[in-house]
């Protein structure tokens, strides 16, 4: 069963196309992850899914019932207003002081209950954002650039978490993001935008995709080195045949 999903897809603003034929499909327990450069309609796609923006072409369709957590790119909360942690975590609907403890405890930010909202870093920001969004017990997770403004062992953390989450309960997760380098380790499938799907597959086959090269340069050698890294570990069992080293080794000359 297909949680979500666009069929030939079109978005317009005003007169331009910001979506052109764009097919996408999130099956139950999977990590889908669209990248693409600024502009590329990344943000529109998922507002789209949503139901958010109107399509002007095909269609979009959700699993009847479908309970989804969206956390957007930007909060439209301002700062300067009071508000604790306990607080939002009751925005728009209300949770008990049990569920939202649980909440918090489950994405590692136990203590924070009773700080400002202001007064979070910007990781301890996403974790909160990601324990709101867990409140209504999502089939899928929708999160704009989760990791926006982290620092890299932030980065690498918070895409922890989205795996031990989905390892937890099963939720599925699409996601946004820039942090090409983490994000292809933490995904199932990767689709790369540009306004059209340029290309999909896991990381490693849209990582050598010539598409995605033009977009994002060579620039993603880490990337495979570290997809190949979790992959070896994931498949232990056939070590023999596996060997880390020259993987890397053979893409980076790909
Ligand atoms: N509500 C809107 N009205 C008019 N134009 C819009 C609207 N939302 C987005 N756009 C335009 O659509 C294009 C795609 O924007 P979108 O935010 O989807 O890109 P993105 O890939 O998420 O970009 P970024 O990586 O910078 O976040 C941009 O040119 C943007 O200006």
């Amino acid at each position: 069963m297909t949680l979500i999903a666009a069929d030939h897809l079109c978005v317009r603003f005003g007169g331009s196309e910001v979506l052109h034929d764009v097919s996408i499909a999130v099956q139950p327990g999977e990590i889908v992850t669209i990248v693409g450069p600024n502009g590329s309609g990344k943000s529109t796609l998922l507002r789209a899914l949503l139901g958010i923006v109107p399509a002007a072409q095909g269609r979009v369709q959700r699993a009847p019932g479908l309970r989804i957590g969206y956390v957007p790119q930007r909060l439209a909360l301002d700062r300067s207003l009071p508000m604790t942690v306990r607080r939002f975590l009751s925005l728009p609907v209300r949770v008990s002081d049990a569920a939202a403890s649980q909440a918090l405890a489950r994405v590692g930010v136990p203590a924070v209950a009773q700080m400002q909202m202001s007064s979070l870093s910007g990781g301890q920001l996403q974790r909160v954002l990601l324990a709101r969004a867990l409140l209504s017990d999502p089939q899928l997770l929708v999160l704009d650039e989760p990791t926006q403004g982290l620092d890299q062992p932030g980065e690498a953390g918070f895409y922890q978490l989205i795996e031990d989450v989905r390892a937890q309960s099963g939720v599925a997760v699409l996601m946004v993001s820039h942090d090409l380098h983490v994000v292809m380790a933490a995904s199932d499938r990767v689709v790369c935008l540009n306004g059209h799907v340029c290309c999909e597959g896991t990381p490693h086959v849209v990582s050598s995709a010539p598409e995605y090269r033009a977009l994002f340069g060579l620039g993603t050698k880490g990337a495979l080195a570290l997809y190949q890294h979790v992959h070896d570990h994931d498949h232990g069992h056939d070590h023999a045949h596996a060997h880390p080293h020259s993987h890397a080794h053979d893409h980076s000359h790909a």
